[in-house]
């Protein structure tokens, strides 16, 4: 009762200095000012002070629910479903694997995940658009290629009836699936809903049993705002220590397979991916870093595609002497963002290279939710609204909020010395 008294004079209070602010602005001091600040923010709190003050400190309450619950849930279970597919291409011998124009592979777990992800999200949100990394011209031409694809489109289902209908149940023809991978053309964009798909990111690792990651994410007038990550071959617990046999022992199937998921403003959770409903998620957050020089860092498997080098020596100068854990895919984000690693480095290699947003997208709202910060290597905000790719950046940095500008600090100076 004192309680309800004590906030419902802090209310007039506040309306009371917010009408003299109105109206005679001159009149109110800085202090008046501020402390009108704290009251509101006290009786009216944020979504952001919210999630500043959650991120660091787990909880198991259950989310807030604040927006894009349906987008959420449709990624969610569309990612679900096309990971019981890429499982299935996984732990067959032949992946059916293609050359693409840049010489990087795709396989037809790829063009599966792609076509049944695109229909989920087009069955719930037709109007939206998809920027997805393939397309159907390989499949059009190749019919051997195109009817396996079929066979696993056909096969990938739910346990949960109710979860397949909430994104459009099976794919009904091969036109309709070819349709499906081809409506990912999308250029992207500042403006409207954007959907970033990575069918199976981290194809080499994939291919050489490592890690990987079915990565899908929205973008709102160019601004990452839903996140979800499959990792089938990540172990279900968040606990779990990460050291370099993460992307290694990934054919020892106990015990993995982690679907996470994260709302701009809502925090960022995880829970098995298995086939059956969705399950209770668990809220996870990044770990406190006191001593950046106890911090682990992650990197890519493959040199061409992160500086390791660069890499080694930002981590030196950081004290850190622990050796990198190098893993394929956003796997990378999803370790950091619940704390089995802290700091996720990703130098670029070549000037010319440009980063796709699908490889990031997901990722960044999952590690910003979780009290993490994303820039690119120079320390500039990584622009998802100039197209397929972040020509503007070069280069990602991730690391927990506290640690983060002591990290680019070194970063740019590793970068200087070599312009
Ligand atoms: N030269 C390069 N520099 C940076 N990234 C590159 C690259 N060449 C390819 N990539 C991207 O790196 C992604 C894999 O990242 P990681 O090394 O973290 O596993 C690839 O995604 P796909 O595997 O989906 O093609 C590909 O898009
Ligand atoms: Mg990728």
């Amino acid at each position: 009762m004192p309680a309800q008294i004590a906030t419902s004079r802090q209310l007039l209070l506040a309306l009371l200095i917010l009408a003299i602010s109105l109206f005679f602005p001159s009149l109110l001091s800085r202090g008046a000012s501020r402390r009108l600040t704290q009251l509101t923010s006290h009786i009216f709190p944020s979504p952001t002070t919210n999630r500043a003050a959650s991120s660091i400190l787990p909880t198991n309450r259950p989310l807030p629910k604040m927006g894009y619950e349906k987008e959420l849930e449709v990624a969610l279970l569309a990612v679900q479903r096309a990971s019981i597919l890429t499982k299935t291409v996984y732990s067959s011998h032949s992946k059916g694997t293609l050359s693409k124009s840049d010489s990087s592979p795709v396989t037809i777990g790829d063009f599966g995940a792609q076509a049944l992800i695109i229909a989920s999200i087009k069955h719930a949100f037709p109007e939206d658009d998809v920027v997805g990394e393939e397309d159907a011209d390989d499949l059009r031409k190749n019919e051997q290629e195109r009817n396996l694809v079929w066979d696993l489109v056909q096969a990938a289902k739910l346990d949960d009836s109710a979860a397949e209908d909430k994104i459009g149940g099976p794919i009904q023809s091969v036109d309709d699936m070819l349709t499906a991978l081809d409506n990912g053309r999308s250029n992207g964009g500042r403006q409207g809903r954007i959907w970033a798909l990575d069918p199976i990111d981290g194809t080499k690792g994939f291919l050489r049993g490592g890690q990987y990651a079915v990565c899908l994410a929205l973008m709102v007038d160019g601004v990452p705002t839903v996140g979800v990550i499959g990792c089938p071959n990540l172990p279900i617990d968040d606990k779990a220590p990460l050291d370099s046999s993460i992307g290694a022992d990934a054919d020892d199937k106990e015990g993995k397979g982690v679907l996470f998921g994260a709302v701009k403003g809502q925090g960022a959770t995880s829970q098995p991916l298995s086939k059956g409903a969705l399950q209770q998620s668990r809220k996870i957050s990044m770990k406190a870093v006191p001593d950046v020089s106890q911090a682990t860092f992650c990197e890519s498997v493959e040199a061409g595609h992160s500086s390791h080098g660069d890499n080694a020596a930002i981590a030196s100068k950081l004290g850190i002497t622990k050796s990198s854990v190098r893993m394929d895919s956003q796997a990378k984000y999803a370790s950091i963002a619940r704390g089995a690693g802290d700091i996720y480095l990703r130098l670029p290699v070549s000037k010319s290279y440009e980063e796709k947003i699908w490889d990031h997208a997901a990722g960044v709202v999952l590690v910003q939710e979780a009290g993490g910060q994303v820039t690119d290597a120079w320390g500039k905000p990584l622009d998802f609204g100039i197209g397929r790719t972040l020509k503007d950046n070069k280069g990602v940095v991730a690391a927990p909020k506290d640690v983060f500008q002591q990290v680019i600090n070194v970063v740019k100076e590793v970068l200087s010395a070599k312009e």
